[in-house]
């Protein structure tokens, strides 16, 4: 984030193969410090991703990266930019170092510099013990790791990461989330994360923009809202004395439709009288979930395909 500029700025962008249309009049502005694309297969992410990077060229509209021109300025927006494609473009016959030294230096590092900051950047992801293995004997997660490595190794300022989450195992998301997390949050880099799943941009951005058959259908804050309610409570023993038991607290209940305890105004002074009430009366709460999810709800209509408008777009998302 070290430019005033949008990272990303798209007036009518149009792409087409054929007769799909992949990227249909598409505005928008993206300036958040992470921001996640979101939506399902073939909405249009990889092609705006593509577009942006320089790698497709639309057929209409203008696309500015960083405030720079993605038609006719390539070289310099590959050298700001690093790019983590969503399918597998690893040689296999090298290591992750070499790899990483050898693309430092095709972006213009010298390779003293390209080796310190291949050697940093394999640090980072996690592969330090690793990097001199070739990368045939990776596994799947190391690999992932590798492409990402190979797009932070010439210091950009901005990454664009296509579903950096593919085919990893649970442990392996939550360590290539934290990773990504990072990337905006200390490494200060304006990152654009593709997904086709809220919670992981939930989890690592600060905004997100949904696409929905090449056009956009939603722009708005993933916002860490401190949590008001309403909440569902499920609880060991019979529900009925411990809601009663809430109630004498002064905490009010109603049954919701799956059966759990229903709270309707649920922050965190509510909370901890829930816990204490569950602990004096030797109640265990085996459940407690958030009713109403008001970035997912508004998701969900977004990627609906009956959706209309898009909601929250920015007006008049000029270059
Ligand atoms: N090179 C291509 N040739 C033909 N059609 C393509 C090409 N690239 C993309 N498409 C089509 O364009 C549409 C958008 O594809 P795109 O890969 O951008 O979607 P996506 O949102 O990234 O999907 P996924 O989540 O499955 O990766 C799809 O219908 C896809 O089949």
């Amino acid at each position: 984030m070290t430019d005033a500029a949008p990272a990303l700025s798209c007036v009518s962008v149009g792409k087409r193969f054929g007769d799909v249309l992949a990227l249909d009049d598409v505005s928008l502005k993206i300036r958040a410090p992470a921001t996640g694309l979101l939506g399902a297969n073939g909405a249009g992410k990889s092609t705006l991703m593509k577009v942006a990077l320089g790698l497709l060229v639309p057929e209409h509209g203008q696309v500015r990266v960083l405030g720079l021109d993605a038609a006719t300025m390539r070289d310099e927006v590959r050298r700001r930019v690093g790019y983590m494609p969503e399918h597998n473009c690893l040689p296999t016959d090298m290591s992750a170092q070499d790899l990483c030294v050898h693309i430092a230096q095709l972006r213009g590092l010298s390779r003293r510099d390209a080796r310190r900051r291949a050697s940093e950047v394999l640090f980072a992801v996690g592969l330090e013990e690793e990097r001199r293995r070739s990368i045939d004997t990776y596994s799947l997660g190391m690999r992932q790791r590798t492409k990402l490595a190979q797009a932070l190794v010439h210091g950009p300022d901005l990454v664009v990461l296509d579903e950096p989450t593919s085919g990893l195992d649970p442990a392996g998301r939550r360590e290539m989330l934290a990773i990504v997390r990072r990337l905006s949050r200390e490494l200060r880099m304006s990152v654009l994360v593709s997904s086709h799943v809220l919670d992981d941009i939930e989890q690592t951005c600060d905004e997100v923009v949904v696409l929905r058959a090449g056009r956009l259908a939603a722009q708005q804050a993933v916002e860490a809202a401190p949590r008001t309610g309403p909440v569902s409570l499920r609880v060991t023993g019979e529900l009925g004395s411990f809601a009663a038991a809430l109630n004498e607290a002064g905490v009010p209940t109603y049954p919701t439709p799956a059966g759990d305890i229903g709270i309707a105004v649920a922050g965190d002074d509510v909370l901890r009288l829930v816990q204490q009430v569950a602990v004096e009366r030797e109640v265990g709460i085996l459940r407690l979930a958030d009713e109403g999810d008001r970035l997912e709800d508004a998701v969900v209509a977004a990627m609906s395909p009956t959706a209309g408008a898009p909601l929250g777009a920015p007006e008049g998302a000029t270059a």
